[in-house]
């Protein structure tokens, strides 16, 4: 994937790194028709178990938040192949995680372009859901508010 016009994946590690975040995230606002495909966590999770999510993952030693991106879209959905970003976008929130890490979900948008979506154990449902139905979901209030800022954006 190259890296889409108005995004500069560096400057986000290092503001990253100047706010002392220790551990990154990749998030996707993938979206289609204007919805946006949220995933179910499983419910034997030890950790935010059965809440809805955006598709994401911890960025892994090596790699950046493109590369974490395309590889936990791979793991958690099964998508393969080139994807693009939509220019421009990129939000985040920042979280502590379990042992007390300070933790920053970068989230990117992605057009779907008809790919099919096959879940991972770590989800047991996705659906597709619209930003003027966000009050009727179990996202988290961090992912709802970034949903509302793509939809604004
Ligand atoms: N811990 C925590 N998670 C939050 C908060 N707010 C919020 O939206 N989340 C969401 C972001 C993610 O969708 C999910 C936590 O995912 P994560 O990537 O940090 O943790 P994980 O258990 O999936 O970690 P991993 O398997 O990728 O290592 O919960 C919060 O305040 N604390």
């Amino acid at each position: 994937m190259t890296t889409p016009p108005g995004i500069d994946i560096l400057q986000l590690h290092n503001d990253a790194d100047r706010d002392g975040i220790t551990r990154l995230v990749a998030g996707a606002i993938l979206h289609a028709d204007g919805r946006v495909l949220v995933l179910r966590r499983s419910a034997e999770d030890d950790f935010m178990a059965g809440i809805e999510e955006l598709p994401s993952g911890a960025v892994e030693p090596g790699e950046n938040l493109l590369t974490a991106l395309e590889r936990e879209l791979a793991e958690e959905i099964a998508w393969s192949g080139a994807f693009t970003l939509d220019p421009g976008f990129v939000t985040h929130f920042d979280y502590i995680y379990g042992s007390g890490r300070k933790t920053r979900q970068y989230i990117f948008a992605v057009p779907h372009q008809g790919q099919p979506i096959a879940l991972s154990r770590e989800h047991t449902a996705y659906r597709w859901l619209h930003p003027t139905d966000l009050t009727e979901s179990d996202l988290t209030p961090e992912t709802a508010q970034a949903i509302r800022a793509w939809a604004a954006s």
